[in-house]
């Protein structure tokens, strides 16, 4: 006989975390029979019951985990040895005909969210193929995991919730959250993406119901750049939402309170990177999301020195835009130096932005960072960021305030500064107007237009509009995917400015070379990295990005590039160093091919 105790850690970790407890559990059935360990069929409604069954006489339990279902997939031999046979039709499917099979039933649907429900419901029922299907179809599946379809789908969140695919830790949690995370059923974890849910894309509040935005980003660390799933855990930091719809909303699924603030909050994210560290150790790779601005630099600033802890929206979406930029210029031609840039909106993104560009122009002309920043410019709600309003500015924003008149809006500015580049991270759609677009082609020959805000209702313009109002001779790229343009019997191709490209590689680079700080240096690496990998047949057709159907080895680069300098900084742990980082992050990225059971 096994012990309760043996028992029930198998049943908590399911069937595939320790195959020697399971060879127990199956030599446990043979001597006793089925088993119902928690007899909730015999249990009244009133009386309590344990959560958990497990049938350890039939493959049953094979099938509904979805780490190591293959569903028809599996052989006539896997059928005998692991007890499926009758819980499976006859036929035997390859996994290819599965995926043909899912795509074809993807495409039935017009609805986007139902699509992104089908794959979610995918994701949780057979992890493989889910991962098989998004990496094969990435340009295809994208939109419907990541933006714009997660926005939707975040704004619908309670509605459409099924299973839990994350950890919730809410102000409930308070003085436990060590505990909270030993309740994940993964002990081996690599990257957390963490989310307060306080602005998701550029739809604002929707508290808890944000966590649609960390799942879809570790399932991209997983597809586009192979981190294994089960090392991979969404984490939604819930201290309530200031949204009123959702506090009324009937389906909600968070805390029914406005947000908690000040020292509640910081207390309550201090117990959770603590804990973090405490739990998963030095290495663990902590990426803020979705925070909003008043606590996102903060946050990063704080944690920095003492974690592992990257913020997407300000670093990798900075590295994403300056490798676009960098290579764009093939295209426009100059040197970044010559460029002369204007943001609308100025927070996370822009900010981040106009930093690492600046880093970029200090690093290339030698001149001091003050100098550089110079050639950037930023509009927010207010009108453009000048000296006169230095006082009343967040933190972020005082090195931007140069000297210059006020300018109220947009179209003045443009007119004003004369920029080459325009860059929209305000979140707010249609920004971008006919006569700012025509502003910047009548100042500019190619133009470059960069409308960054998520999901695509937020877009300041459309790729359409980029190009129809510039005459064609605009360069574009936006946050969210655009379909290509006909245009004067001209086919135009948008390229996608999202931090996807980035964060995967980034991520894989950091933990391979077992990274224990991110440095800007590794930014701007990742930058490089990105830029070279367009090639002559993307610029042809006006992409400053290359395709996504390329990602898994973009992101091998950018992650030897990131690892590279994690070594020549003496921040990376994993020694000796590989001589072969590209064919070393290539060999780490997981495969989500079946595997055969014995
Ligand atoms: N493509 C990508 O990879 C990424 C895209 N994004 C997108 O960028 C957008 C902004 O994100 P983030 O920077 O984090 O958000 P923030 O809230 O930090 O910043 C928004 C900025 O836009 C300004 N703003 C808001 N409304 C207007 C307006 N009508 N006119 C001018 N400025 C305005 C705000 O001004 P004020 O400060 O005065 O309030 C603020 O400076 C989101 O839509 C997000 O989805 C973000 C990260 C990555
Ligand atoms: C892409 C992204 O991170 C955002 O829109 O917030
Ligand atoms: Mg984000």
């Amino acid at each position: 006989m096994i012990s309760r105790q043996t028992f029930l850690r198998a049943v908590v970790l399911g069937w595939g975390g320790e195959r020697k407890v399971w060879a127990l559990l199956e030599r446990r059935t043979m001597m006793n029979g089925v088993e119902k360990t928690n007899g909730e069929d015999l249990a009244t409604e009133e009386q309590l019951i344990t959560p958990w069954t497990v049938s350890v006489a039939s493959g049953y339990t094979l099938l509904r985990d979805p780490r190591h279902n293959k569903g028809l997939a599996f052989t006539e031999y896997e059928r005998d040895a692991h007890y499926l046979r009758g819980l499976l039709p006859p036929a035997l499917m390859t996994q290819e005909l599965q995926e043909k099979k899912l795509m074809h039933n993807l495409r039935q649907y017009e609805v986007p969210l139902q699509r992104y429900m089908a794959m979610m419901d995918l994701q949780e029922r057979n992890e493989r193929l889910f991962y098989k299907l998004l990496i094969d179809n990435v340009e295809e599946l994208l939109p419907v995991v990541y933006t714009p379809t997660v926005g939707e789908a975040c704004q619908k969140y309670g509605s459409i919730f099924r299973r839990p695919q994350g950890l919730y830790i809410s102000l409930k949690e308070k003085g436990k959250i060590l505990e909270v995370l030993k309740n994940w059923p993964e002990r081996n974890i690599q990257v957390i993406v963490v989310t307060d849910g306080e602005r998701i894309l550029g739809l604002g509040d929707l508290g808890c119901q944000g966590m649609g935005i960390p799942v879809g980003k570790l399932s991209l660390y997983t597809a586009l750049g192979g981190l294994r799933p089960s090392a991979c855990l969404p984490v939604t930091i819930d201290v309530g939402t200031n949204n009123e719809k959702l506090l009324n909303d009937e389906f909600y699924i968070g805390l029914r309170q406005r947000r908690a603030t000040g020292q509640e909050y910081a207390e309550l994210l201090e117990e959770f990177m603590t804990a973090v560290k405490k739990n998963y150790g030095e290495k663990v790779l902590v990426q803020f999301e979705d925070f909003a601005n008043h606590n996102a630099f903060d946050l990063l600033e704080k944690y920095s020195p003492t974690h592992l802890v990257f913020n997407d929206d300000i670093q990798g979406t900075a590295s994403v835009v300056l490798a676009g930029l960098l290579a764009a210029l093939k295209l426009v031609g100059g040197a970044l130096a010559d460029h002369k840039f204007l943001f609308l909106g100025a927070g996370e993104a822009g900010t981040g932005i106009a930093e690492l560009i600046a880093l970029e122009l200090s690093k290339q002309t030698k001149a001091p960072l003050e100098e550089t920043r110079k050639k950037i410019w930023l509009v927010d709600s207010k009108g453009l960021i000048v000296s006169s309003r230095k006082e009343s500015l967040q933190h972020f924003k005082k090195p931007w305030a140069h000297d210059h008149e006020p300018v109220k809006g947009l179209l003045d500015a443009v007119k004003a500064i004369k920029p080459t580049v325009l860059i929209g991270s305000s979140g707010v759609g249609k920004t971008f107007t006919k006569e700012v677009v025509e502003a910047m082609a009548s100042i500019n020959e190619k133009p470059l237009i960069l409308a960054l805000s998520n999901p695509t209702s937020q877009s300041e313009c459309t790729a359409e509009e980029a190009y129809t109002w510039s005459k064609g001779r605009a360069i574009f790229a936006s946050g969210s995917p655009f379909d290509p343009v006909e245009y004067n019997s001209e086919v135009f191709v948008p390229g996608q400015a999202n931090n996807a490209y980035i964060f995967p590689g980034f991520g894989l680079g950091l933990i391979m070379s077992g990274a224990i700080r991110v440095h800007d240096d590794m930014l701007l690496a990742a930058s490089e990295a990105l830029a070279a990998q367009v090639k002559q047949e993307n610029f042809d057709k006006g992409l400053i990005y290359p395709p996504f159907s390329n990602i898994r080895n973009i992101s091998a680069n950018i992650a030897a590039k990131v690892a590279a300098k994690a070594y020549e900084l003496g921040l990376a742990s994993r020694l000796p160093r590989p001589k072969d980082l590209v064919k070393h992050a290539e060999s780490c990225m997981y495969s989500p091919v079946y595997r055969s059971y014995r």
